[in-house]
């Protein structure tokens, strides 16, 4: 079964709590992307183990625990029918972007295993076991814009309809490890409700909407403050870090085109239409 796992963008992200657990508490909205991986999982023939065969964009770590792997033997260890697979993963949305690739890689993973033996596993299940492989895979099982907090993987619906809203996303070649990320935050409750905040128009978001990784990022990475300055130079209704970095987008209104902008060879950069 062949699955295309999608990135996510985050419109907002407030640190609010250190928890005990080592966690932190978020408030954000999570929203799919359209921008997207290859994964294809098949029965492995007759005698041969599972194995994972990896193109694209290189993934750092060993192949035998990629997070697709962990997937299919997390649903192994309470479906012993399931046989050993083939897995190929295409992969081509970038790594510690603050895109969510990984955690789609995985989330997608634990549905086509559903889908392609007929486990008959519910939604809420599915959650609960992406929720065990990353805080952001509970988010990709039903892939639609949602209100997320707690660890991000406890969900409030949200009306947000952003259909036609033209998005430029620019990785600018920075892996930012998470944990580091989240190491670096003063938790805060946040300035603005954040539910009420995304009711307004996109223009109003730029004063009202934030990312509390774009300050404490900053001293570190002064590039993720340049390239939203650029966004907003070249006409964005809304830039904002997705994350914890090192992505960054812009967001124009339905009525107008996303600009063609020049950014350095070593960057890679999406456009489309949400
Ligand atoms: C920053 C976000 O991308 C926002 O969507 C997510 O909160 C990150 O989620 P993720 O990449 O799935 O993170 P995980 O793989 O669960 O955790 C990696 C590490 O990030 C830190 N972490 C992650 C999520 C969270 N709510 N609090 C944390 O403190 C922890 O140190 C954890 O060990
Ligand atoms: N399928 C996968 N895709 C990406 N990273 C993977 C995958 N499987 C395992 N990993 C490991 O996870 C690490 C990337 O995690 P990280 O959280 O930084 O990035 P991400 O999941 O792509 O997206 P985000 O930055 O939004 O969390 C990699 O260094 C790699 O070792």
């Amino acid at each position: 079964m062949l699955v295309f796992p999608n990135a996510k963008l985050n419109l907002g992200l407030y640190v609010t709590e250190r928890r005990p657990d080592g966690f932190h508490n978020v408030e954000s909205v999570f929203l799919p992307l359209p921008w997207t991986d290859a994964l294809e999982i098949l029965p492995a023939p007759a005698g041969q183990p599972t194995s994972i065969t990896l193109t694209g964009r290189p993934i750092p770590g060993n192949p035998a625990t990629n997070l697709c792997v962990r997937a299919y033997e997390l649903l192994q260890a309470d479906f012993p029918q399931l046989p050993p697979a083939q897995i190929y993963l295409h992969k081509i949305v970038p790594i510690g972007a603050g895109l969510g690739g990984g955690s789609a890689d995985a989330a997608f993973a634990l549905k086509a295993t559903n889908e392609l033996f007929s486990l008959g596993i519910s939604v809420e299940t599915l959650e609960s076991y992406a929720r065990q492989l990353g805080s952001d895979c509970a988010f990709f099982i039903q892939n639609k814009p949602v209100l997320a907090m707690e660890r991000g993987d406890v969900f409030q619906e949200i009306d947000l309809n952003l259909t036609g809203t033209g998005c430029l996303v620019v990785y600018p070649n920075l892996h930012i490890s998470t944990p580091e990320a989240f190491a670096r935050i003063t938790p805060q409750a946040p300035a603005h409700a954040l539910r009420a905040a995304l009711a307004q128009p996109l223009e109003t978001w730029r004063d009202t909407v934030s990312n509390d990784f774009e300050k404490s990022l900053a001293p570190a990475y002064p590039v993720l403050a340049e390239i939203k300055q650029q966004l907003y130079a070249a006409g964005a209704a809304y830039a904002s870090l997705s994350g914890s970095g090192s992505a960054v987008y812009g967001l124009w209104p339905a009525s107008v085109a996303v600009p063609h902008l020049e950014w350095p060879a070593t960057y890679t950069v999406w456009h489309g239409v949400l």
